[in-house]
Protein backbone atom coordinates (compact mmCIF):
# COMPACT_ATOMS: atom_id res chain seq x y z
CA UNK A 1 0.00 0.00 0.00
CA UNK A 2 1.25 3.37 -0.48
CA UNK A 3 0.38 7.03 -1.03
CA UNK A 4 0.71 8.65 -4.31
CA UNK A 5 -1.59 11.78 -5.98
CA UNK A 6 -3.13 12.04 -2.50
CA UNK A 7 -4.51 8.43 -2.49
CA UNK A 8 -4.03 5.61 -0.91
CA UNK A 9 -3.01 2.85 -3.64
CA UNK A 10 -2.99 -0.65 -3.12
CA UNK A 11 -1.42 -3.08 -5.61
CA UNK A 12 -2.43 -6.52 -5.81
CA UNK A 13 0.12 -8.82 -6.87
CA UNK A 14 -1.45 -11.94 -7.07
CA UNK A 15 -4.32 -13.75 -8.80
CA UNK A 16 -5.94 -15.21 -5.66
CA UNK A 17 -6.37 -11.09 -4.16
CA UNK A 18 -7.19 -9.97 -7.25
CA UNK A 19 -10.52 -12.44 -7.36
CA UNK A 20 -10.87 -12.79 -3.40
CA UNK A 21 -11.75 -9.02 -3.63
CA UNK A 22 -12.80 -8.16 -7.33
CA UNK A 23 -15.19 -10.81 -7.55
CA UNK A 24 -16.07 -12.35 -4.17
CA UNK A 25 -16.67 -9.10 -2.21
CA UNK A 26 -18.18 -7.18 -5.39
CA UNK A 27 -20.05 -4.80 -3.26
CA UNK A 28 -17.10 -3.39 -1.95
CA UNK A 29 -14.85 -3.33 -4.99
CA UNK A 30 -17.01 -2.93 -8.10
CA UNK A 31 -16.47 0.70 -8.31
CA UNK A 32 -13.97 2.74 -10.50
CA UNK A 33 -11.46 5.90 -8.92
CA UNK A 34 -13.21 9.10 -8.96
CA UNK A 35 -11.64 11.43 -11.28
CA UNK A 36 -12.45 15.06 -11.18
CA UNK A 37 -11.41 16.09 -14.99
CA UNK A 38 -12.23 13.24 -16.74
CA UNK A 39 -15.10 11.90 -14.46
CA UNK A 40 -16.77 14.58 -13.66
CA UNK A 41 -16.41 17.69 -15.68
CA UNK A 42 -15.58 15.59 -19.06
CA UNK A 43 -18.46 13.81 -18.41
CA UNK A 44 -16.60 10.19 -18.88
CA UNK A 45 -18.46 9.39 -15.38
CA UNK A 46 -21.57 8.29 -17.65
CA UNK A 47 -19.35 5.76 -19.74
CA UNK A 48 -19.92 2.48 -18.91
CA UNK A 49 -15.98 1.50 -18.43
CA UNK A 50 -16.14 4.50 -15.65
CA UNK A 51 -19.87 4.61 -14.72
CA UNK A 52 -19.91 3.97 -10.56
CA UNK A 53 -21.23 0.31 -9.81
CA UNK A 54 -25.16 0.83 -9.53
CA UNK A 55 -28.12 1.20 -11.84
CA UNK A 56 -27.12 3.34 -14.32
CA UNK A 57 -24.47 1.08 -14.59
CA UNK A 58 -26.36 -2.36 -14.91
CA UNK A 59 -28.65 -0.77 -17.47
CA UNK A 60 -25.46 0.15 -19.49
CA UNK A 61 -23.79 -3.54 -19.11
CA UNK A 62 -27.43 -4.97 -20.09
CA UNK A 63 -27.97 -2.92 -23.00
CA UNK A 64 -23.76 -3.93 -23.78
CA UNK A 65 -24.36 -7.64 -23.07
CA UNK A 66 -27.91 -7.41 -25.60
CA UNK A 67 -24.99 -6.57 -28.65
CA UNK A 68 -21.96 -8.32 -27.11
CA UNK A 69 -23.10 -11.68 -25.30
CA UNK A 70 -21.74 -15.16 -26.47
CA UNK A 71 -24.81 -15.93 -28.03
CA UNK A 72 -24.97 -11.89 -29.96
CA UNK A 73 -21.16 -11.83 -31.55
CA UNK A 74 -22.17 -15.42 -33.56
CA UNK A 75 -23.92 -12.96 -35.94
CA UNK A 76 -21.06 -11.03 -36.46
CA UNK A 77 -18.44 -13.85 -38.01
CA UNK A 78 -18.65 -13.43 -41.57
CA UNK A 79 -18.94 -9.62 -41.98
CA UNK A 80 -15.58 -9.70 -39.11
CA UNK A 81 -14.01 -12.25 -41.72
CA UNK A 82 -14.85 -9.70 -44.20
CA UNK A 83 -13.10 -6.70 -42.50
CA UNK A 84 -10.33 -9.15 -42.00
CA UNK A 85 -10.13 -10.39 -46.15
CA UNK A 86 -9.66 -6.20 -46.98
CA UNK A 87 -7.44 -5.79 -44.24
CA UNK A 88 -4.93 -8.48 -45.38
CA UNK A 89 -5.99 -7.16 -49.26
CA UNK A 90 -4.58 -3.67 -48.24
CA UNK A 91 -1.46 -5.35 -46.67
CA UNK A 92 -0.60 -6.59 -50.09
CA UNK A 93 -1.34 -3.63 -52.02
CA UNK A 94 -0.16 -0.99 -49.20
CA UNK A 95 2.45 -2.97 -46.41
CA UNK A 96 3.94 0.56 -45.33
CA UNK A 97 0.34 1.02 -43.96
CA UNK A 98 0.07 -1.80 -41.74
CA UNK A 99 -0.36 0.70 -38.26
CA UNK A 100 -3.38 2.97 -40.14
CA UNK A 101 -5.30 -0.12 -41.76
CA UNK A 102 -5.11 -1.68 -38.61
CA UNK A 103 -6.26 0.76 -36.38
CA UNK A 104 -9.22 1.48 -39.44
CA UNK A 105 -9.97 -2.22 -39.24
CA UNK A 106 -10.46 -2.49 -35.61
CA UNK A 107 -12.73 0.51 -35.81
CA UNK A 108 -14.48 -1.06 -38.31
CA UNK A 109 -15.84 -4.09 -36.25
CA UNK A 110 -17.38 -1.82 -33.39
CA UNK A 111 -18.42 0.90 -36.62
CA UNK A 112 -20.17 -2.20 -37.79
CA UNK A 113 -21.93 -3.55 -34.39
CA UNK A 114 -22.72 -0.41 -32.80
CA UNK A 115 -24.07 1.33 -35.90
CA UNK A 116 -23.85 -0.74 -39.28
CA UNK A 117 -22.23 1.44 -41.19
CA UNK A 118 -20.25 -0.02 -43.75
CA UNK A 119 -16.99 1.01 -45.55
CA UNK A 120 -17.66 4.94 -46.92
CA UNK A 121 -16.18 8.51 -46.43
CA UNK A 122 -18.52 8.85 -43.63
CA UNK A 123 -17.01 5.53 -41.88
CA UNK A 124 -13.54 7.10 -42.31
CA UNK A 125 -14.54 9.98 -40.25
CA UNK A 126 -16.32 8.42 -37.72
CA UNK A 127 -13.27 6.45 -36.79
CA UNK A 128 -10.68 9.61 -37.18
CA UNK A 129 -13.27 10.89 -34.73
CA UNK A 130 -13.22 8.48 -32.27
CA UNK A 131 -9.70 8.34 -32.45
CA UNK A 132 -9.40 11.83 -31.62
CA UNK A 133 -11.89 11.50 -28.97
CA UNK A 134 -9.72 8.40 -27.36
CA UNK A 135 -6.74 10.87 -27.20
CA UNK A 136 -8.71 13.18 -25.41
CA UNK A 137 -9.63 10.88 -23.04
CA UNK A 138 -6.51 9.12 -22.66
CA UNK A 139 -5.31 12.45 -21.76
CA UNK A 140 -7.81 12.89 -18.90
CA UNK A 141 -7.46 9.60 -17.15
CA UNK A 142 -3.15 10.24 -16.72
CA UNK A 143 -3.07 10.40 -12.79
CA UNK A 144 -1.73 14.24 -11.82
CA UNK A 145 -2.56 15.70 -15.09
CA UNK A 146 -5.04 18.05 -13.64
CA UNK A 147 -4.67 19.97 -10.76
CA UNK A 148 -8.58 19.93 -10.08
CA UNK A 149 -7.73 15.71 -9.96
CA UNK A 150 -5.41 16.70 -6.69
CA UNK A 151 -7.79 19.22 -5.26
CA UNK A 152 -11.29 18.57 -6.22
CA UNK A 153 -12.91 22.02 -4.55
CA UNK A 154 -11.26 23.40 -7.68
CA UNK A 155 -13.85 21.78 -9.98
CA UNK A 156 -16.70 24.44 -8.91
CA UNK A 157 -13.80 27.28 -10.34
CA UNK A 158 -15.57 29.54 -12.73
CA UNK A 159 -16.40 28.63 -16.57
CA UNK A 160 -13.36 30.52 -18.20
CA UNK A 161 -10.52 29.18 -16.22
CA UNK A 162 -8.33 27.12 -18.66
CA UNK A 163 -8.99 23.70 -16.87
CA UNK A 164 -12.68 24.51 -17.01
CA UNK A 165 -12.55 24.83 -21.11
CA UNK A 166 -10.31 22.15 -22.07
CA UNK A 167 -13.16 19.72 -19.98
CA UNK A 168 -16.02 21.50 -21.74
CA UNK A 169 -14.25 21.06 -25.02
CA UNK A 170 -13.06 17.48 -24.32
CA UNK A 171 -16.74 16.55 -23.73
CA UNK A 172 -18.07 17.99 -26.57
CA UNK A 173 -15.40 15.94 -28.75
CA UNK A 174 -16.33 12.82 -27.10
CA UNK A 175 -20.45 13.31 -27.54
CA UNK A 176 -19.93 14.78 -30.88
CA UNK A 177 -17.89 11.58 -31.90
CA UNK A 178 -20.78 8.98 -30.83
CA UNK A 179 -23.82 11.88 -32.21
CA UNK A 180 -22.65 11.95 -35.89
CA UNK A 181 -22.96 7.84 -36.37
CA UNK A 182 -26.03 7.92 -34.18
CA UNK A 183 -27.89 10.85 -36.24
CA UNK A 184 -26.45 8.89 -39.01
CA UNK A 185 -28.10 5.47 -38.21
CA UNK A 186 -31.25 7.45 -37.34
CA UNK A 187 -31.70 9.00 -41.30
CA UNK A 188 -30.75 5.41 -42.13
CA UNK A 189 -33.72 4.18 -40.14
CA UNK A 190 -36.44 6.87 -41.48
CA UNK A 191 -34.87 5.95 -45.23
CA UNK A 192 -35.81 2.26 -44.75
CA UNK A 193 -31.81 1.17 -45.12
CA UNK A 194 -30.81 0.94 -42.29
CA UNK A 195 -28.18 -1.85 -41.63
CA UNK A 196 -28.71 -4.39 -38.39
CA UNK A 197 -26.87 -2.94 -35.56
CA UNK A 198 -27.15 -2.44 -31.67
CA UNK A 199 -28.54 1.10 -32.28
CA UNK A 200 -30.66 0.49 -35.15
CA UNK A 201 -32.16 -2.62 -32.61
CA UNK A 202 -32.51 0.00 -30.02
CA UNK A 203 -33.85 2.93 -31.91
CA UNK A 204 -36.29 0.64 -33.20
CA UNK A 205 -37.32 -0.71 -30.13
CA UNK A 206 -40.93 0.39 -28.89
CA UNK A 207 -39.45 2.73 -25.50
CA UNK A 208 -40.85 0.64 -22.44
CA UNK A 209 -38.73 1.18 -19.52
CA UNK A 210 -37.28 4.06 -20.50
CA UNK A 211 -34.26 2.94 -21.01
CA UNK A 212 -33.21 4.15 -24.43
CA UNK A 213 -32.53 7.47 -23.65
CA UNK A 214 -30.64 9.38 -26.33
CA UNK A 215 -27.55 10.40 -23.32
CA UNK A 216 -27.46 7.13 -22.57
CA UNK A 217 -26.84 6.00 -26.20
CA UNK A 218 -24.23 8.45 -26.49
CA UNK A 219 -22.21 7.31 -23.66
CA UNK A 220 -22.97 3.79 -25.02
CA UNK A 221 -21.46 4.16 -28.77
CA UNK A 222 -18.42 6.45 -26.80
CA UNK A 223 -17.75 3.38 -24.50
CA UNK A 224 -17.55 0.59 -27.09
CA UNK A 225 -15.54 2.33 -29.35
CA UNK A 226 -13.13 3.43 -26.52
CA UNK A 227 -12.97 0.20 -24.75
CA UNK A 228 -12.76 -2.08 -28.42
CA UNK A 229 -10.78 -0.03 -31.03
CA UNK A 230 -7.57 -0.10 -28.59
CA UNK A 231 -7.25 -3.03 -26.89
CA UNK A 232 -7.88 -4.69 -30.14
CA UNK A 233 -5.28 -2.56 -32.27
CA UNK A 234 -2.84 -3.00 -29.25
CA UNK A 235 -3.40 -7.27 -29.54
CA UNK A 236 -2.79 -7.71 -32.77
CA UNK A 237 -0.14 -5.41 -33.52
CA UNK A 238 1.99 -7.18 -30.11
CA UNK A 239 1.48 -10.31 -32.11
CA UNK A 240 3.52 -8.93 -35.25
CA UNK A 241 6.05 -7.68 -33.11
CA UNK A 242 6.14 -11.34 -31.80
CA UNK A 243 6.26 -13.19 -34.64
CA UNK A 244 9.18 -10.91 -35.69
CA UNK A 245 11.22 -11.86 -33.09
CA UNK A 246 9.99 -15.48 -32.94
CA UNK A 247 10.61 -16.64 -36.97
CA UNK A 248 10.55 -20.83 -35.53
CA UNK A 249 6.72 -19.78 -33.65
CA UNK A 250 5.49 -18.44 -36.72
CA UNK A 251 6.53 -21.64 -39.15
CA UNK A 252 4.99 -23.64 -36.29
CA UNK A 253 1.92 -21.98 -36.61
CA UNK A 254 1.94 -21.53 -40.39
CA UNK A 255 2.19 -25.43 -40.31
CA UNK A 256 -1.19 -25.84 -38.15
CA UNK A 257 -3.24 -23.51 -40.60
CA UNK A 258 -1.87 -25.31 -43.41
CA UNK A 259 -2.63 -28.93 -42.04
CA UNK A 260 -5.87 -27.94 -40.59
CA UNK A 261 -7.24 -25.01 -43.08
CA UNK A 262 -5.70 -26.44 -46.14
CA UNK A 263 -4.61 -23.86 -49.03
CA UNK A 264 -8.09 -23.31 -50.62
CA UNK A 265 -9.53 -21.08 -48.63
CA UNK A 266 -8.96 -18.58 -46.07
CA UNK A 267 -9.38 -18.94 -42.15
CA UNK A 268 -13.00 -18.32 -40.73
CA UNK A 269 -13.87 -17.89 -37.11
CA UNK A 270 -15.44 -21.11 -36.91
CA UNK A 271 -11.64 -22.85 -37.10
CA UNK A 272 -10.69 -21.61 -33.63
CA UNK A 273 -11.20 -24.64 -31.51
CA UNK A 274 -8.86 -26.87 -34.17
CA UNK A 275 -6.46 -24.65 -34.07
CA UNK A 276 -4.82 -25.36 -30.75
CA UNK A 277 -1.65 -24.17 -31.58
CA UNK A 278 -2.44 -20.39 -32.44
CA UNK A 279 -4.82 -20.48 -29.59
CA UNK A 280 -1.55 -21.35 -27.63
CA UNK A 281 0.16 -18.16 -29.94
CA UNK A 282 -2.68 -15.68 -28.83
CA UNK A 283 -2.56 -16.39 -25.42
CA UNK A 284 1.13 -15.89 -25.01
CA UNK A 285 0.89 -12.64 -26.78
CA UNK A 286 -1.69 -11.81 -24.29
CA UNK A 287 0.55 -13.12 -21.11
CA UNK A 288 4.16 -11.37 -23.17
CA UNK A 289 2.79 -7.99 -23.49
CA UNK A 290 -1.00 -7.52 -22.18
CA UNK A 291 -2.59 -4.46 -23.66
CA UNK A 292 -4.28 -3.60 -20.33
CA UNK A 293 -0.96 -4.60 -17.99
CA UNK A 294 -2.38 -3.25 -14.41
CA UNK A 295 -5.73 -4.01 -15.41
CA UNK A 296 -8.56 -0.72 -14.61
CA UNK A 297 -8.42 0.15 -10.90
CA UNK A 298 -10.86 -0.17 -8.60
CA UNK A 299 -12.12 1.63 -5.30
CA UNK A 300 -12.91 0.24 -1.89
CA UNK A 301 -16.69 1.77 -0.97
CA UNK A 302 -16.52 0.46 2.72
CA UNK A 303 -13.33 -0.14 4.94
CA UNK A 304 -12.39 -3.38 4.31
CA UNK A 305 -9.67 -6.51 6.31
CA UNK A 306 -8.03 -8.65 3.46
CA UNK A 307 -4.90 -10.97 4.70
CA UNK A 308 -4.31 -8.56 7.72
CA UNK A 309 -4.11 -5.81 5.66
CA UNK A 310 -7.09 -2.88 6.67
CA UNK A 311 -8.29 -1.51 3.32
CA UNK A 312 -10.14 2.03 4.37
CA UNK A 313 -12.89 3.14 2.15
CA UNK A 314 -11.83 5.22 -1.02
CA UNK A 315 -8.67 3.13 -1.30
CA UNK A 316 -7.19 2.45 -5.03
CA UNK A 317 -7.04 -0.99 -5.98
CA UNK A 318 -4.67 -2.01 -8.77
CA UNK A 319 -4.46 -5.33 -10.19
CA UNK A 320 -0.77 -5.85 -11.48
CA UNK A 321 -1.63 -8.65 -14.09
CA UNK A 322 1.98 -8.46 -14.95
CA UNK A 323 3.01 -9.76 -11.92
CA UNK A 324 1.16 -12.87 -12.63
CA UNK A 325 2.06 -12.78 -16.47
CA UNK A 326 5.76 -12.90 -15.37
CA UNK A 327 5.11 -14.98 -12.24
CA UNK A 328 8.94 -17.47 -12.12
CA UNK A 329 8.18 -20.96 -13.60
CA UNK A 330 10.90 -23.52 -13.52
CA UNK A 331 10.35 -24.95 -17.16
CA UNK A 332 9.55 -21.29 -18.88
CA UNK A 333 11.24 -18.07 -18.62
CA UNK A 334 8.64 -15.54 -18.57
CA UNK A 335 10.54 -13.39 -20.52
CA UNK A 336 10.94 -15.43 -23.40
CA UNK A 337 7.81 -15.99 -26.64
CA UNK A 338 6.57 -19.59 -25.77
CA UNK A 339 3.26 -20.29 -26.98
CA UNK A 340 4.23 -24.62 -25.85
CA UNK A 341 3.65 -23.16 -22.17
CA UNK A 342 -0.14 -23.17 -22.63
CA UNK A 343 -0.10 -26.27 -23.97
CA UNK A 344 1.78 -28.38 -21.23
CA UNK A 345 -0.23 -29.59 -18.38
CA UNK A 346 2.70 -30.39 -16.07
CA UNK A 347 4.00 -26.82 -15.41
CA UNK A 348 1.55 -24.69 -13.12
CA UNK A 349 0.96 -21.87 -15.85
CA UNK A 350 -1.51 -19.78 -15.00
CA UNK A 351 -3.92 -19.48 -18.17
CA UNK A 352 -3.96 -15.61 -18.98
CA UNK A 353 -7.66 -15.78 -20.17
CA UNK A 354 -8.35 -15.94 -16.01
CA UNK A 355 -6.90 -12.02 -15.73
CA UNK A 356 -6.44 -10.71 -19.40
CA UNK A 357 -10.39 -9.79 -19.28
CA UNK A 358 -10.69 -8.34 -15.85
CA UNK A 359 -12.94 -9.54 -12.67
CA UNK A 360 -16.08 -9.97 -11.10
CA UNK A 361 -18.68 -8.04 -12.20
CA UNK A 362 -17.04 -5.05 -14.13
CA UNK A 363 -15.18 -8.24 -16.16
CA UNK A 364 -14.96 -7.08 -20.32
CA UNK A 365 -18.27 -7.45 -21.69
CA UNK A 366 -16.38 -7.33 -25.14
CA UNK A 367 -14.69 -10.26 -24.21
CA UNK A 368 -16.35 -12.53 -26.88
CA UNK A 369 -16.58 -10.78 -29.93
CA UNK A 370 -12.78 -9.69 -28.84
CA UNK A 371 -11.95 -13.18 -29.35
CA UNK A 372 -13.07 -14.01 -32.37
CA UNK A 373 -11.88 -9.99 -33.90
CA UNK A 374 -7.56 -11.27 -32.69
CA UNK A 375 -8.50 -14.94 -33.39
CA UNK A 376 -9.89 -13.84 -36.95
CA UNK A 377 -6.75 -11.08 -37.69
CA UNK A 378 -4.22 -13.21 -36.03
CA UNK A 379 -5.25 -16.66 -38.26
CA UNK A 380 -5.45 -14.77 -41.53
CA UNK A 381 -2.02 -12.72 -41.67
CA UNK A 382 -0.56 -16.09 -40.20
CA UNK A 383 -2.49 -18.29 -43.18
CA UNK A 384 -1.38 -15.40 -45.78
CA UNK A 385 2.10 -13.49 -45.12
CA UNK A 386 5.68 -13.99 -43.96
CA UNK A 387 6.12 -11.48 -41.53
CA UNK A 388 9.81 -10.58 -40.93
CA UNK A 389 11.65 -8.28 -38.95
CA UNK A 390 13.42 -4.91 -40.98
CA UNK A 391 16.66 -5.23 -42.58
CA UNK A 392 18.22 -2.08 -41.98
CA UNK A 393 17.59 -1.93 -37.73
CA UNK A 394 17.15 -4.19 -34.55
CA UNK A 395 13.84 -4.21 -33.20
CA UNK A 396 13.06 -2.43 -30.22
CA UNK A 397 10.22 -2.95 -27.68
CA UNK A 398 8.44 0.01 -27.08
CA UNK A 399 5.10 0.83 -25.88
CA UNK A 400 2.87 3.14 -25.01
CA UNK A 401 2.44 3.95 -21.21
CA UNK A 402 -1.47 4.44 -20.78
CA UNK A 403 -4.07 2.55 -19.69
CA UNK A 404 -3.99 0.25 -23.07
CA UNK A 405 -0.26 0.23 -23.86
CA UNK A 406 -0.13 -0.34 -27.37
CA UNK A 407 3.34 -0.67 -29.38
CA UNK A 408 4.90 2.04 -30.47
CA UNK A 409 5.16 2.58 -34.28
CA UNK A 410 8.18 -0.27 -35.33
CA UNK A 411 9.59 -1.16 -38.34
CA UNK A 412 8.33 -4.63 -40.24
CA UNK A 413 8.09 -6.70 -43.41
CA UNK A 414 4.98 -8.21 -44.08
CA UNK A 415 5.18 -10.31 -47.50
CA UNK A 416 2.69 -12.77 -49.22
CA UNK A 417 3.89 -15.74 -48.52
CA UNK A 418 3.23 -16.94 -52.01
CA UNK A 419 0.96 -15.78 -55.46
CA UNK A 420 -1.67 -18.18 -54.63
CA UNK A 421 -2.11 -16.90 -51.20
CA UNK A 422 -2.15 -13.51 -52.33
CA UNK A 423 -4.87 -14.82 -54.94
CA UNK A 424 -7.05 -15.99 -51.95
CA UNK A 425 -7.28 -12.94 -50.07
CA UNK A 426 -7.84 -10.91 -53.91
CA UNK A 427 -10.93 -13.64 -54.24
CA UNK A 428 -11.72 -13.28 -51.29
CA UNK A 429 -12.26 -9.17 -50.31
CA UNK A 430 -13.70 -8.72 -53.44
CA UNK A 431 -16.69 -10.30 -51.93
CA UNK A 432 -16.64 -8.65 -48.49
CA UNK A 433 -19.28 -6.73 -47.51
CA UNK A 434 -17.10 -4.15 -45.76
C1 LIG B 1 -8.11 -7.73 -26.79
C2 LIG B 1 -9.12 -6.98 -26.51
C3 LIG B 1 -9.61 -6.58 -25.14
C4 LIG B 1 -9.01 -6.71 -23.91
C5 LIG B 1 -7.65 -7.33 -23.58
C6 LIG B 1 -9.93 -6.16 -22.93
C7 LIG B 1 -9.69 -6.14 -21.56
C8 LIG B 1 -10.50 -5.48 -20.65
C9 LIG B 1 -10.20 -5.35 -19.24
C10 LIG B 1 -8.97 -5.91 -18.53
C11 LIG B 1 -11.20 -4.62 -18.68
C12 LIG B 1 -11.31 -4.18 -17.21
C13 LIG B 1 -12.25 -5.10 -16.45
C14 LIG B 1 -12.16 -4.89 -14.95
O1 LIG B 1 -12.36 -3.78 -14.45
O2 LIG B 1 -11.85 -5.86 -14.24
C15 LIG B 1 -12.15 -4.29 -19.73
C16 LIG B 1 -13.30 -3.56 -19.56
C17 LIG B 1 -14.18 -3.24 -20.55
N1 LIG B 1 -14.13 -3.68 -21.87
FE1 LIG B 1 -12.66 -4.80 -22.70
N2 LIG B 1 -11.04 -5.71 -23.58
C18 LIG B 1 -10.90 -5.95 -24.92
C19 LIG B 1 -11.83 -5.68 -25.92
C20 LIG B 1 -13.06 -5.11 -25.73
C21 LIG B 1 -14.06 -4.93 -26.75
C22 LIG B 1 -13.94 -5.40 -28.21
C23 LIG B 1 -15.11 -4.24 -26.17
C24 LIG B 1 -16.43 -3.80 -26.75
C25 LIG B 1 -16.74 -3.68 -27.99
C26 LIG B 1 -14.76 -4.02 -24.77
C27 LIG B 1 -15.55 -3.37 -23.86
C28 LIG B 1 -15.20 -3.15 -22.54
C29 LIG B 1 -15.99 -2.32 -21.63
C30 LIG B 1 -17.26 -1.55 -21.99
C31 LIG B 1 -15.34 -2.38 -20.38
C32 LIG B 1 -15.78 -1.71 -19.08
C33 LIG B 1 -16.72 -2.64 -18.32
C34 LIG B 1 -17.21 -2.07 -16.99
O3 LIG B 1 -16.56 -1.20 -16.42
O4 LIG B 1 -18.27 -2.55 -16.52
N3 LIG B 1 -13.52 -4.58 -24.54
N4 LIG B 1 -11.71 -4.84 -20.92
Amino acid sequence: MFQGFGKRILVLNSLQAMNDLFDKRANIYSNRPVSTFGGELMGMDDSLAFLPYGDEWRIHRKLAHSVLSPTAVKEYHAMQEDIVATFAKSMIDTPEDLFTTMRMSAGRIIIAITYGIRASQAQTDYIMAGEHAMRVATKATVPGQYIVDLLPFLKYAPSWVSFQCEAQVGREILLSFARNPLEHVKRDIEAGIALPSFMQHLLSTPVDNGSIDEYRLLWLGTSLFGAGAETTYATVLTFILAMMLNPEKQKLAQAEIDAVVGGSRLPLVQDAPNLRYVDAVIKETMRWQPALHLGMPRRAVEDDYYAGYYIPKGTLLVPNVWAIAYEPNEKYDPEAFLPERHLDASQNVTDPMTWAWGFGRRVCPGRYLAEHSVFIFIATILAVFDILPPEDEDIKLEFTQHLVRSPKPYKYRIVPRSDTKAKLVEDRAAIAVV
